[in-house]
């Protein structure tokens, strides 16, 4: 069973990723993207979602046109957990 992160390993983890806000009703982080256009858009989505898949962890995300907006949080956990810190990373090295 996966856990929340708490306390300093916490903070460090947060810390480690200055491009994703805290969101504290659902305990998880967020991220807004945007691209040139809605096909760049889609082919980000389309390669986070490969990455999600094979990591069996899930983004909860909306896209309007060439934005993509992104929290992650373990829903397993109630919050925030290494796997949401693991797959933020992921996603920013694809950007
Ligand atoms: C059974 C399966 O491993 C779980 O339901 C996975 C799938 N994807 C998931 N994605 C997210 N974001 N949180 C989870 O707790 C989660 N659990």
């Amino acid at each position: 069973m996966v856990r929340k992160l708490e306390g300093a390993e916490r903070a460090e983890a947060l810390a480690s990723l200055p491009d994703w806000t805290h969101e504290p009703k659902r305990d998880g982080i967020t991220r807004s993207f945007k691209f040139a256009d809605f096909t760049r858009a889609f082919g980000f989505m389309t390669s986070v979602a490969i990455l999600a898949e094979k990591a069996d962890h899930h983004p909860e995300w909306s896209n309007v046109y060439n934005r993509v907006d992104i929290l992650l949080t373990t829903h397993d956990a109630d919050g925030l957990s290494q796997r949401d810190i693991d797959l933020a990373r992921a996603i920013d090295a694809l950007f």
